[in-house]
């Protein structure tokens, strides 16, 4: 039952509230039940002339203005009726507000609790999660919880009491009859809780259905221009309507079960029902059972059966809230990234020395073998390759996104390992090679390190980056809002953008990992000009395809397979034989006619 103490765990700051609610649904049940023993002293004792057998209800009568009085003035029974129904609603009033305020409140901190942790996750989580799933367990699963915890949850403790109460009040005033009225109690109790317990495989199944539906709605209108691109359409809406037939039918499937289950359980009810009649009027006839008890009985005969109905209900949401707290809970347990640590924050200048660092990814095989080299503050260092040769995976250790498994890596002379993970992000500027832009305005998305930065900043970081003209072309400039996901702009403008909101920060250190990859020859040659141009000349790395983007480079590096294989300046590298000579020749012998030849 760890998942029922994680739920008590959300719901620390509004256990009180929860108990109040619980308190007004046993007030709820209480005046509901109050009223039917009235009826039956009026019937039996006001308007008949037995004795009033409980001495609380003698009291009220007395209050009241005694029998004989009474016997004259019956109105005032009906008005005591609904004065009692007028509290009974109140009550009820007062639980359905309160369970669903702390049930928000719960689910609220669950969300909060969630959002957090999943912020603070490693990076290399983040590169192996399914977003769709995450969104679902942050949406769906809580929405079960609360659904849960607003009307289940008290209704459980309301139910409980109203089985007790009311089986208290019959066992006290016939013993016979309340057997025969509970008959049907555990029938049905079992029937509830063994259909429901088989249907959860189904509710379950039509879940997961729904979440098929959603990705590949959320896929499609996502990739919509791919899709469009490759004339995918018609094979889109097929596979949308495989899953939406498949959705449907799983909940035609269930909404028969559920039928079945209604019916059956009607007729058990109804039996019951009529059993109660049947016994309660010969008793009545035979004098063993005085009228007004047999009203007793029939109304407390569905206030008790209809709770026993949705307790199997109840109890198999029960499960399913088991379920998605478990869901969350596998989140919540997966290890964070400490980002606060007490390590070092020195002051960072920029120079970087390599020596025989290896890393791998998990337990797999290394991705980086023994690379050594130095860059001085200030110096460019390009990095050259084959794709999957490791360049992306060698510029990651810069701003710990990973650590490496062995050899060492000196920022300034200090090991990068013992640099605070936070303070080195700050100082090294990774321009991705996807560049994902937020759903805000040019303006806020360049300045999103840090919203405080002044517009001057923002145009020479667009200056910069060479995108200041065609953000000065658009009808609102600098607020244009960027669609999701940066639609509106191209391939070669997003890329400039992301240049722009990391060169704003004027970190010691910037990584370029196939960022410049989407634009042209010229703008590429603008962007690294304007950048050596720049007052704060930073360590730059620059991870590129094409050679006329690395020429430039104090050092260019050459991997392959995750080793070095070539390292030098152009001018070096063009006199040896070797990766760096082959692309060159095909580069420049194809320039005129073809921008990059990608080796
Ligand atoms: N998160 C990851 N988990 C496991 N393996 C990975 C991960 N990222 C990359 N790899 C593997 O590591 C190797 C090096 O990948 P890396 O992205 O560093 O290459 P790259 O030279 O940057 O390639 P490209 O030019 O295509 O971007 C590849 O074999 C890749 O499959």
């Amino acid at each position: 039952m760890r998942e029922l103490k994680s739920i008590f765990k959300f719901m620390k700051g509004s256990k009180f509230i929860y108990l109040l609610s619980i308190l007004s649904i046993i007030l709820a049940t209480f005046f509901t039940v109050i009223g039917p023993l009235l009826i039956k002293t009026t019937i039996d004792s006001i308007i008949g002339n037995k004795p009033i057998d409980s001495e609380q209800l003698a009291e009220l009568i007395n209050f009241l203005g005694g029998k004989a009085f009474l016997k004259n003035n019956i109105w005032i029974i009906g008005i005591v009726l609904i004065i009692l129904t007028i509290l009974r609603g109140i009550f009820l009033y007062l639980k359905n507000t309160l369970s669903s305020k702390s049930a928000e409140n719960t689910a609220k901190s669950i969300r909060e609790e969630l959002y957090d942790h999943i912020q603070k996750l490693p990076y290399e989580y983040h590169v192996k999660a399914d977003t769709g799933e995450l969104i679902q367990r942050c949406s769906s699963d809580v929405e079960t919880v609360r659904r849960f915890l607003a009307v289940q949850f008290v209704e459980v403790g309301g139910s409980l009491f109203n089985l007790i109460f009311v089986a208290y009040i019959m066992f006290n005033l016939h013993i016979k009859m309340a057997l025969v009225s509970m008959a049907a109690v555990p029938i049905i109790f079992i029937f509830a809780f063994i259909f429901f317990s088989k249907v959860q495989k189904i509710f379950l199944e039509v879940d997961e259905a729904e979440g098929r539906l959603s990705t590949v709605l959320q896929e499609n209108l996502t990739g919509i221009r791919v899709v469009k691109a490759f004339a995918r359409q018609n094979y889109e809406i097929k596979k949308f309507d495989e899953k939406n037939c498949e959705y449907k039918d799983l909940t035609f499937r269930l909404i028969k079960l559920l039928a079945w289950y209604w019916s059956i359980s009607d007729f058990i009810c109804m039996l019951q029902i009529g059993t109660v009649l049947a016994m309660g009027s010969l008793w009545a006839a035979k004098g063993q059972l005085s009228l007004g008890t047999l009203v007793v009985f029939i109304t407390y005969e569905s206030m008790l059966l209809w709770p026993v109905r949705q307790m199997g209900r109840i109890l198999t949401d029960m499960g399913k809230a088991i379920v998605s707290i478990g869901r969350i809970e596998e989140i919540l347990e997966e290890p964070t990234e400490i980002l606060e640590e007490n390590y070092e924050k020195p002051q960072i200048i920029g120079n970087i020395s390599f020596r025989n660092v290896s890393f791998a990814y998990e337990d797999k095989e290394s991705v980086l073998k023994g690379i050594s080299f130095d860059v001085k503050a200030g110096e460019t260092i390009a990095i050259l390759g084959p794709t999957g040769s490791g360049k992306s995976s060698l510029v990651h250790l810069l701003p710990r996104l990973y650590d490496y498994d062995r050899g060492s890596i000196k920022i300034d002379g200090i090991e990068l390992k013992s640099i605070d993970k936070k303070w080195i992000r700050k100082n090294v500027g990774l321009v991705l090679q996807e560049p994902f832009l937020f759903a805000k305005t040019i303006r806020d998305n360049i300045k999103i390190s840090n919203p405080r930065l002044n517009d001057k900043k923002v145009f020479e970081a667009a200056e910069a980056a060479s995108i200041h003209n065609d953000i000065s072309s658009f009808d609102k400039g600098y607020d244009t809002l960027v669609g999701e996901r940066g639609v509106s702009l191209s391939g070669g403008q997003k890329q400039r953008m992301a240049i722009a909101r990391t060169i704003i920060v004027e970190s010691p250190i910037v990584v370029f990992d196939d960022s410049l990859s989407a634009v042209d020859a010229e703008t590429d040659i603008a962007i690294r000009e304007a950048l050596n141009e720049r007052k704060s000349k930073s360590t730059t790395f620059i991870i590129s395809h094409r050679i006329s983007t690395v020429q430039d480079a104090d050092l260019i590096l050459v991997l392959d397979n995750g080793k070095i294989v070539q390292e030098g300046t152009h001018e070096t590298l063009i006199k040896e034989d070797g990766v760096y000579k082959r692309v060159y020749n095909i580069q420049s012998s194809f320039k005129d006619n073809v921008k990059e030849v990608n080796i």
